[in-house]
C-alpha cells in the first residue's frame, strides 16, 4: 500500500487556516456545520487537487495564488512510502552530533528529505546560560529581540521514543514515572547514551536531574529535560494508525503513540514561565530546535517557554507542572482569582460575526480586539489563540475593507506566524496581495448566502 504524506506547509495549504471555527463552546448552527464538513473536505486536499477545485468553483489564479503560502525552507517534501514489514523496528540512528532511537518508518521519512539534514542556522551570541534567582540555570537574552526572531537553532543530544509501536512496556514505564520499569526504559536510554560521544555524554549529564536520579542518572536526566516533540516528529505507521483508531479523544496514550521527546545542550537549560516570551518548534529538515520570540525581548530578560497548556486555570497547570517538579510562583499562579478569568475568556474567545447587511461601523470588530488585549496583558502571545486572534482581527479589517488596520494586524499575524512556525502568508503584511484575498474580494463567496459571516 502507498502511502502519501504531504508536508506541513501544503498540507496547510488551506483555507480552513483562516476560516475554520477554533473558539471552544462555541454553538454550531446548521449553517455552520455545513460550512464546517465543506472545510473539513477542503482539509484533505493537497496543493493541486485544491487548485482544482477553487478553478472548478470560478475562482481565479490571483485568488489562488493570493492564497498560496510563501515557499518554505523548511518543507520536507511528499513523501510516497511503500509499508514495509520492518516499518515498527527501532534503529539507533545519528544525524550530526544528535543520536535517536527511531523507527524505520521515521529514518526513511527523514532520508526523503531533500538535503537532508539542511544546515542549522548560527545565532552565536545571542543568548547566554547563566544563574537564574530561583529555577537553576536559565537562558538569557544577550540582545534585544523583535517578535519572530530566531534566537536558537540547535541539535538534540538525543532524541527518544516515549511510546508504543512496538515497546508497550515502555509506554507503561514512562507513564508511571519509570517506577514500574524503570530497568527498561533505562537500558533504552542507555543505549542511546553510549553511542553519544564524549563531549555529548558530559553535557548531557551536566543537565538538571531535578532530583530524579533515582530512576537511574540517564533516565534522570531524560525525565526532567525531555522536551514532547508532537507532530513535529512521529509514526505514521500502519501499527500506530491501528493503535490509535479505538482511542478516545481523551486518552493519554494519544500523546505518546508513535511519539519522541529529546534532549538539548542549551535549550534544555530554557526555564518554563506561564507566560512565557519564546517558543519553540522542532524542524525534520534541519533535524533541530528552533527557538523564536513570541513577543518582544530586552536584552538580559530572561528567556523562557511554556511547559504546559498556559490557558489552564492555575490549579490545573500546578498539577502538570508538578509532575516535572516544578513549583511556580509566577504573577498569574500566586494570584489565580485575578488571571484564571482572563485565560478562561482568551479560550472562550468569541466568534466574530460580520453585521447583517449594510456597513454598521466597526463594533462589531471589539470582541477580538478585546481578547487581543488580554492576551497581551497575560503575556500569552505564545499560545496559538493569539495567531487565531489576530486572523480575526485581519480578516474583520478586511472585510470593512479598512486598509490600514488589516494591515497594522496583518503585519503582527505574520510575526506571530513565523514565531509558531506556521506557514507565511503574503497577503499578512502586503496591501497588494490583501487585495487579491477572498476575504477583500468576495467576501460572501464561500458561504453564497447574503447572511452573518462567521470571521474565526
Ligand atoms: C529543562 S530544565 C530547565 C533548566 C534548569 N533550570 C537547569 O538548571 O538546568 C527543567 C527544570 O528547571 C526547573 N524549572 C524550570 N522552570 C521552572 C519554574 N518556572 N519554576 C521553578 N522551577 C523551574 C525545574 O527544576 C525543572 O525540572
Amino acid at each position: 500500500m502507498v502511502h502519501r504524506f504531504l508536508n506541513a506547509a501544503k498540507a496547510n495549504w488551506r483555507f480552513s487556516k483562516t476560516l475554520k471555527p477554533t473558539a471552544r463552546n462555541v454553538k454550531w448552527n446548521p449553517q455552520m456545520n455545513k460550512m464546517r464538513n465543506f472545510l473539513e473536505q477542503v482539509n484533505g486536499l493537497n496543493r493541486e487537487d485544491f487548485e482544482l477545485l477553487m478553478r472548478m468553483l470560478g475562482l481565479p489564479d490571483d485568488d489562488i495564488e493570493a492564497w498560496a503560502p510563501l515557499p518554505d525552507e523548511h518543507d520536507p517534501g511528499l513523501f510516497e512510502y511503500e509499508s514495509h514489514p520492518d516499518d515498527d523496528v527501532r534503529i539507533h540512528v545519528q544525524v550530526g552530533n544528535s543520536q535517536c532511537l527511531l523507527t524505520n518508518w521515521v529514518k526513511q521519512r527523514l532520508e526523503h528529505i531533500p538535503g537532508f539534514p539542511r544546515p542549522v542556522k548560527e545565532t552565536g551570541g545571542a543568548y547566554r546560560i547563566s544563574s537564574t534567582l530561583h529555577t537553576g540555570l536559565g537562558m538569557f537574552a544577550a540582545h534585544r529581540f523583535k517578535m519572530g526572531d530566531l534566537i536558537a537553532d540547535e541539535r538534540p543530544l538525543m532524541v527518544f521514543p516515549i511510546g508504543p509501536p512496538t515497546d508497550v512496556n515502555f509506554i507503561t514505564s514512562m507513564l508511571n514515572g519509570a517506577r514500574n520499569e524503570p530497568k527498561y526504559a533505562q537500558d533504552l536510554l542507555g543505549s542511546i547514551f553510549e553511542r553519544m560521544s564524549e563531549e555529548s555524554r558530559e553535557v548531557f549529564m551536566g543537565l538538571c536531574t531535578n532530583g530524579r536520579l533515582h530512576d537511574g542518572p540517564v533516565l534522570g536526566v531524560a525525565l526532567a529535560n525531555g522536551y514532547y516533540l508532537a507532530d513535529d516528529l512521529k509514526d505514521e505507521t500502519e501499527t500506530v494508525q491501528s493503535l490509535l483508531a479505538p482511542l478516545a479523544p481523551d486518552d493519554e496514550l494519544l500523546r505518546r503513540l508513535g511519539r519522541y521527546s529529546s534532549v538539548g545542550k542549551d535549550l534544555s537549560r530554557v526555564n518554563h514561565s506561564c507566560s512565557p516570551n519564546a517558543a519553540k518548534k522542532f524542524r525534520m529538515s534541519t533535524f533541530s530546535m528552533q527557538l523564536r520570540a513570541a513577543r518582544d525581548i530586552e536584552e538580559g530578560e530572561e528567556i523562557t517557554t511554556a511547559y504546559t497548556d498556559n490557558l489552564e486555570p492555575a490549579a490545573e497547570r500546578a498539577r502538570h507542572l508538578l509532575s516535572r517538579g516544578i513549583d511556580c510562583s509566577c504573577p498569574a499562579c500566586l494570584d489565580p482569582a485575578k488571571s484564571d478569568p482572563i485565560r478562561t475568556a482568551v479560550r472562550n474567545r468569541p466568534v466574530l460575526y460580520s453585521p447583517r447587511g449594510a456597513r454598521q461601523g466597526d463594533a462589531w470588530i471589539s470582541p477580538a480586539l478585546q481578547t487581543l488585549a488580554r492576551i497581551e496583558e497575560e503575556g500569552l502571545e505564545a499560545s496559538p489563540e493569539y495567531s487565531y486572534t489576530l486572523r480575526q482581527v485581519f480578516n474583520a479589517y478586511v472585510y470593512v475593507k479598512d486598509e490600514e488596520n488589516a494591515l497594522v494586524y496583518g503585519k503582527k499575524l505574520w510575526l506571530a506566524n513565523l514565531a509558531a512556525g506556521n506557514p507565511l502568508y503574503d497577503m499578512f503584511r502586503n496591501v497588494e496581495s490583501m487585495k487579491k484575498s477572498l476575504q477583500w474580494t468576495r467576501p460572501k463567496w464561500l458561504w453564497g448566502v447574503q447572511k452573518r459571516h462567521v470571521l474565526i
